[in-house]
C-alpha cells in the first residue's frame, strides 16, 4: 500500500521539470496515475529538490483550508505547474491546462518524520 508521504511525492513533486511545454499536464497527469478511473480536475507539480520541498514542513506554520492547524507556507516562493482540467473535457480524455508559475506553497504534514501528506494551495 502506497503511504500518504509517497503518495504526496507521486502526485506533486518533479524535481527534474521535464520540459514538454503546453502538454506537461496532459502527459504528467498519466504518467502520475491521477488520470486513471477519472480526471483530476486541479493539480500542482513542485519544480524543487523533494528536501526543498519536505522542509516546508519546517517553515510557516499555517491554518489548512479544512481548518486542520498542521498546513506549512514555504517561505520562499517555488517553480510550479497548476494542472487544471479543461472544460468539456471528458474522461478518459483528459485534457489539460498547463501554467507555469512562482508561489509559495501551501502543504499539510503529518507523522514521524513529518512530512508532507497533502498539498493545500499556492499564494
Ligand atoms: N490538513 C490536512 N492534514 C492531513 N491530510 C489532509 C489535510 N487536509 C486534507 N488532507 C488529506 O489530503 C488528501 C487529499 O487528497 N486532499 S485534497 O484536498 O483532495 C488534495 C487537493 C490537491 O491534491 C489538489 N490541489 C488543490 C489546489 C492546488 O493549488 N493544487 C492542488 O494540487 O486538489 C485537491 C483537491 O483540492 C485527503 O486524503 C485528505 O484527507
Amino acid at each position: 500500500k502506497e503511504s500518504r508521504a509517497m503518495k504526496f511525492q507521486r502526485q506533486h513533486v518533479d524535481s527534474n521539470l521535464t520540459n514538454y511545454g503546453r502538454n506537461y499536464c496532459n502527459e504528467m497527469m498519466r504518467r502520475r496515475q491521477m488520470t486513471d478511473g477519472r480526471c483530476k480536475p486541479v493539480n500542482t507539480f513542485v519544480h524543487e529538490p523533494l528536501a526543498d520541498v519536505q522542509d516546508v514542513c519546517l517553515q510557516g506554520n499555517v491554518t489548512c483550508k479544512n481548518g486542520q492547524p498542521n498546513c506549512h507556507q514555504s517561505f520562499s516562493k517555488m517553480s510550479i505547474t497548476d494542472c487544471h482540467l479543461r472544460p468539456g473535457s471528458r474522461y478518459p480524455r483528459c485534457t489539460y491546462e498547463t501554467t507555469q508559475k512562482h508561489k509559495y506553497i501551501i502543504v499539510a504534514c503529518e507523522g514521524d518524520p513529518y512530512v508532507p501528506v497533502h498539498f493545500d494551495d499556492s499564494v
